[in-house]
């Protein structure tokens, strides 16, 4: 009798990493009954604090696993779906994306306060440019101002008293345990989720014909649907836009049974200007309602933008 060697899983070091890579390491043990070991690789966006925009992006999360993958040091990795840029990589299957969290953005504000409870002038901590430009939308008059590091600095920040709110995604906090730290769910139709947040992406090589398939028995139908039509927003609007972009898929139940159900917001950088729209169509078919979706947003103006004179809706 032969015993198959444990799968090597390469996670980032962060708690946030290591707690999803554990998660999907148990799922293949359940769904495939095999080992599995975690393997640590280090990446650019851990080692350095510089603003995630000056380093390309998120995307400095996602290389060095898939370097690991490609050089034959781990056999599966497991990145937020959120950090993977839309470009296919080279080499690389997106095997599996499993059910996802609950998608939507939260506050972690001081004294257990709502944005809306925040006096004028308060100050919130994000550096993502979806967050900022959805939150000047709402001319609450909060001072934005950018911040970095993981959940837990973040978190920390807020109990320090340097900023008085922070917003993050409910799904870091929910598999880091932290629900508590919430003292707001925002609701999408005030800020939309980034294409993918709350899944997970779990890739290996694509010549691993007999990891591809074992792995696509994580993943889960609606959620792939759902990622995929909010991805084919961004690769459409990236195309032609480079404004914060936000974005979200739902299956829910239409006249005709299940439907995908899309709505996605692109902004000015001052949330002065969006062309916010939404569309539903076959689940079978979420590229092309994603793509459709950004095409008539890109009518809209969507990739004039960022150009556009800074409109001023703050509180003066
Ligand atoms: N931007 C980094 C990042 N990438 C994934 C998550 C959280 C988990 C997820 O959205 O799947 C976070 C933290 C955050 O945005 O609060």
């Amino acid at each position: 009798m032969t015993t198959l060697p444990a799968i090597r899983l390469g996670t980032r070091a962060s708690a946030l990493a290591t707690t999803q890579s554990g998660h999907v390491a148990e799922l293949i043990r359940e769904r495939l009954g095999r080992e599995v070991v975690l393997v640590e690789v280090a990446t650019e966006g851990d080692r350095s604090s510089a603003p995630l925009a000056s380093m390309g992006g998120t995307g400095v999360f996602v290389s060095a696993l898939r370097d690991a993958l490609l050089d034959g040091r781990v056999d599966v990795a497991v990145h937020s779906l959120k950090d993977l840029p839309t470009a296919p990589a080279d080499g690389i299957a997106l095997a599996a994306v499993p059910p996802r969290e609950d998608p939507r953005d939260v506050v972690v504000a001081r004294d257990g306060l709502t944005l809306g409870e925040l006096p004028v002038g308060s100050r919130l901590g994000t550096g993502s440019p979806r967050r900022v430009s959805q939150l000047a939308a709402l001319g609450l008059g909060l001072e934005l101002e950018g911040i970095r590091g993981n959940v837990d600095t973040r978190i920390r920040k807020v109990r320090e008293g340097q900023v008085d709110a922070v917003v993050l995604a409910r799904a870091g906090l929910a598999r880091l345990g932290r629900l508590e730290e919430v003292t707001e769910v925002l609701d999408p139709l005030q800020m939309l989720p980034a294409p993918g947040q709350g899944a997970l992406a779990v890739e290996c090589r694509s010549d691993d014909a007999d990891l591809v398939a074992g792995l696509a028995l994580l993943d889960d139908a609606p959620t792939r649907a759902a990622v995929t039509a909010e991805r084919a927003v961004l690769s459409t609007l990236e195309a032609g836009c480079s404004a914060p972009l936000g974005a979200l898929a739902e299956v829910v139940e239409g006249e005709d049974g299940e439907e995908l159900w899309l709505r996605a917001v692109a902004l000015s950088e001052d949330g002065g200007l969006s062309v916010r729209m939404s569309a539903t169509g076959p689940v079978d078919e979420a590229a092309r309602l994603g793509t459709r979706l950004a095409s008539d947003m890109l009518d809209e103006g969507a990739a004039d933008l960022m150009e556009a004179p800074p409109v001023r809706n703050q509180h003066a």
